[in-house]
């Protein structure tokens, strides 16, 4: 299988702070991981070091065999934890930009991703609500042909029937062979999606394993394993 993130002994901290503490991991194409860990684990700061936007921090991380940058921005499509929209926007102002901005946007799917979430290309981003927003921003990271999908957190303001909606849309809509990480909380709504999870504790991994091995070792589901891991 083809490795498409390669993470070597990263560390970041924030002043002093350790968020993440000598993070290694190889993720491989083909394969729709989960990354969780409880609210301050480091979650959020190891995905945006991969997505270029914290650039101090030790270690190393090779995407698709190259170093973080313009090739990487390329081949990865990432649904940030917060949305990116302003306010005095339309839908379809944002779709001509990631028209622009990505070569492999397809806005036709895209269109009908958002008719399933009965958004309309002429709204106003000022009046949509926030899980309106999210799974907007949803429909556009998916209608990219890209190598890597990262979502953080990406059901977190939804109601449980969109949530549904989302993960078909997910497993629906990512380029086969590609390689889709999701950090979440909501394990038990993603779990059933994921190959393989990564636990972080404290800016540490402390697991990363298949799926189904964890289920048959622990005779347990994954929320049931992390509530266990992480318990105080
Ligand atoms: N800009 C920052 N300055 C200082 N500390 C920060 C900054 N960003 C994050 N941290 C700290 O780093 C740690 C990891 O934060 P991070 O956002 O990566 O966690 P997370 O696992 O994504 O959390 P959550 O599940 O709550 O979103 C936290 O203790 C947080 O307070």
């Amino acid at each position: 299988m083809q490795e498409l993130l390669r993470i070597n002994n990263v560390s970041k901290k924030y002043g002093h702070f350790k968020a993440l503490d000598n993070v290694s991991l190889n993720l491989q194409a083909g394969r729709i991981i989960g990354l969780l860990g409880p609210n301050g684990s480091g979650k959020t700061t190891l995905i945006k070091i991969i997505n270029g936007l914290l650039k101090e921090y030790d270690g190393q991380i090779q995407v698709n065999g190259e170093k973080i940058g313009e090739s990487s921005r390329k081949i990865i499509s990432y649904l940030p934890d917060e949305n990116y929209f302003q306010d005095w926007m339309y839908v379809r102002d944002v779709l001509e930009i990631f028209s622009d901005l990505y070569s492999d946007f397809d806005s036709e799917n895209c269109l009908s991703l958002m008719n399933r979430f009965k958004l309309d290309k002429n709204m106003k981003i000022k009046t949509m609500s926030k899980g309106m927003k999210e799974k907007f921003q949803l429909c556009l990271v998916m209608s990219r042909k890209a190598k890597i999908y990262i979502l953080d957190e990406p059901i977190a303001g939804v109601d449980p029937v969109a949530r549904e909606v989302i993960l078909d849309v997910i497993l629906n809509n990512y380029e086969e062979g590609s390689l889709v990480l999701i950090s979440t909380h909501l394990i038990s709504d993603l779990e059933t999606i994921f190959d393989e999870v990564i636990f972080l504790k404290e800016g540490k991994v402390v697991l990363h394993k298949e799926t189904e091995e964890l289920r048959i070792e622990r005779k347990q589901s994954i929320d049931e394993a992390f509530r266990e891991v992480f318990r105080c």
